[in-house]
């Protein structure tokens, strides 16, 4: 058992961000890319959360169109309806065996798309059967539930998007952003175990809602994912506005709740009235620099979407490390090999 070995992982992630960094200044080349006004993004878990969320920087501040597709939806349509010429399919996944997202890809170049490829690994499958090629930069990360590898795997598609921009998009106004976070996301590795240190009761939770505001529904969804990962506890997720619309109606004394606000959709009458009716209540607050349990920067373009993947890696490793449980531990590992969900 090495339980520590995620939050090492969470721990690398500055310096994995300063290595992609450095690596998008020195190596990564607009000019090298073609034009394309439509971008189609597969991958499955932490792989589809970052496509989900970096939706919102690509529709309203670099004038692209984006569709993301878990890999068999993906395989399910028999062609896209959508210009070869304009279009670049951009498939992603950390370790690059995913099989389903290997499938994916063989069949976007078949139809005749080109593809962009986005791995850890430059040796995988994926990164072997692509028009263009990006690593994550992050460094290896040999444990089920992502961290470093997901938070690089968000910035390289915000990275990328301004190097597929249709709009004059000044990437130094983004990295300047990233590299503030950067500095926010150590704090709060810092900071958490105090945090956390007065928040035992969490422990015990045996349910899980995530309710996120948008722009954050990626975030949301891995928050979900990550938690249930590591606390092999049942998990779900809905944005805010869809909260009202049936997921609210099972919320009881029993109910663990985790909410972020945004300054879109602020959420304070959500959090008024369900206070003092649940169980756990955590707010993540983006809004203003009090009130909540954690209170993150807002920056420019909502990129503190990174910051609050950090929050849950952490609740991801602290809570079953509280209880004498490895995060990283079986759990129906030989489903995998029988259904084959990997190349290698
Ligand atoms: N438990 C992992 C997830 O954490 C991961 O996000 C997903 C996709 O992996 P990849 O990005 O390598 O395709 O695979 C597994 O299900």
């Amino acid at each position: 058992m090495n339980t520590d070995l995620m939050l090492r992982y969470i721990e690398d992630t500055p310096n994995a961000i300063t290595d992609l960094l450095d690596t998008f200044e020195r190596v990564y080349s607009k000019d090298k890319l073609p034009v394309a006004k439509n971008i189609v993004f597969i991958g499955s878990g932490s792989s589809f959360n970052t496509a989900c969320q970096v939706t919102f920087f690509y529709e309203n501040y670099l004038g692209l169109n984006t569709q993301v597709y878990y890999p068999d939806t993906f395989l399910s349509i028999r062609e896209l309806n959508l210009s070869k010429q304009n279009t670049l399919i951009v498939v992603i996944s950390e370790t690059g065996t995913s099989t389903y997202t290997n499938m994916a890809l063989s069949k976007a170049r078949k139809d005749g798309y080109k593809t962009i490829a986005l791995t850890q690994y430059k040796n995988a499958p994926l990164a072997n059967n692509c028009d263009y090629y990006f690593n994550f930069c992050c460094g290896e990360e040999n444990c089920n539930a992502k961290t470093k590898g997901y938070t690089n795997n968000l910035i390289l598609l915000y990275l990328l998007g301004t190097m597929l921009a249709n709009t004059s998009f000044d990437s130094s106004k983004l990295i300047k952003e990233i590299e503030e976070i950067k500095k926010e996301i150590k704090n709060l590795i810092e900071s958490f175990p105090l945090w956390f240190s007065k928040h035992h009761k969490l422990v015990r939770m045996n349910n899980i809602l995530v309710v996120g505001a948008e722009p954050y529904l990626g975030a949301t969804k891995e928050a979900a994912l990550k938690m249930s990962e590591t606390m092999l506890v049942q998990s779900s997720f809905t944005t805010a506005e869809e909260f009202p619309h049936g997921f609210h109606r099972p919320v009881n004394q029993n109910s663990n709740i985790f909410l972020i606000n945004s300054t879109a959709y602020p959420l304070e009458k959500t959090t008024n009235y369900f206070q003092t009716k649940i169980n756990n209540m955590i707010l993540i607050n983006t809004v203003d620099n009090q009130n909540g349990d954690f209170n993150i920067k807002k920056h420019k373009y909502y990129l503190e979407a990174i910051t609050i993947g950090i929050v849950f890696q952490l609740f991801a490793y602290y809570i079953p490390t509280y209880l004498g449980l490895d995060p990283n531990r079986n759990a129906n590992d030989d489903y995998d090999e029988l259904i084959k969900n990997r190349l290698t």
